[in-house]
């Protein structure tokens, strides 16, 4: 494990984890910066789900290194890392339907610890301003009344990522978050990552190569637990080994 201090938010080094033996990431190395919206692709396997669960806490890393903000992260259990400033959103939306939209995103607020708690807990003005405006830059400022279940698909996982936003996360990690949205939802969702990267890093998995173009400066491909190449889109869309295993020409 690497004792250095580094200046970037997120030092991933040597990062391995094996399945009984099947080494499902492999030396993983990778580097972020504040401000920093790095897209991870890969083909099916390729190990890029199992990254976001080791920085998050989720999957246990058998060798390496994970430090944010020069914290290590490896030995710390999930719970600890959200509060040490990550925040993950997996594929598919885990709102309450049964709540409404500004409900799911009170209840998110740091203070709580369960749903009664945190719905019986005084709303102060700070409180309501930061949910209006996490609300505003989740494109669900006229909902706020709407119960959950009621939202469009794409309004779901805007709202997911809008109940992380207000936890005030330092580090991002989504986990495909345009999958099921129209084209405009995907524009919108482009301008909503852009916008939240400013305070903060991101790192999103991403199949959908349009969408990667439309907000990736730097992507980093996976294959078979490696990185085997890591640039821009165009670079890693020129690259040899990328056409060869990943984009099939
Ligand atoms: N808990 C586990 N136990 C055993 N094998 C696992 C486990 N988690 C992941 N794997 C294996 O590790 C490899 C990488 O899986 P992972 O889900 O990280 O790939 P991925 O790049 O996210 O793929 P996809 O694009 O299909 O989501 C796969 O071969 C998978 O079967």
């Amino acid at each position: 494990m690497s004792n250095t201090n580094t200046d970037f938010l997120l030092a991933i080094e040597d990062l391995t984890v094996s399945f009984d033996g099947f080494k499902a990431v492999d030396s993983f190395n990778l580097y972020i910066d504040k401000g920093e919206l790095r897209v991870i692709i890969g083909p099916n396997g390729a190990g890029k789900t199992t990254v976001l669960d080791m920085i998050c806490g989720k999957t246990k890393s058998t060798q390496g290194s994970i430090k944010f903000k020069n914290k290590e992260l490896t030995k710390l259990r999930e719970h600890k890392i959200v509060r040490a400033g990550v925040g993950r959103k997996f594929q598919t939306p885990s709102i309450y339907e049964n709540l409404t939209v500004f409900e799911n995103l009170e209840i998110s607020y740091p203070w709580g610890r369960t749903v009664i708690g945190s719905l019986m807990f005084k709303r102060d003005q700070k409180v309501l301003d930061s949910i209006h405006k996490v609300a505003e830059q989740i494109y669900l400022i006229d909902d706020l009344d709407k119960q959950a279940e009621f939202l469009s698909h794409g309004q779901k996982q805007w709202l997911e990522i809008g109940m992380l936003l207000v936890q005030k996360p330092e580090l991002i990690l989504l986990d495909e978050p345009v999958a099921g949205m129209s084209v405009k939802e995907r524009e919108a969702t482009a301008a909503l990552l852009n916008e939240i990267v400013r305070d903060r890093a991101v790192i999103i998995i991403e199949h959908d190569m349009d969408f990667v173009a439309q907000i990736a400066k730097k992507v980093t491909v996976l294959h078979m637990g490696k990185i085997i190449a890591e640039g821009t889109m165009d670079q890693v869309q020129n690259n040899e080994k990328v056409k060869e295993v990943y984009l099939g020409h």
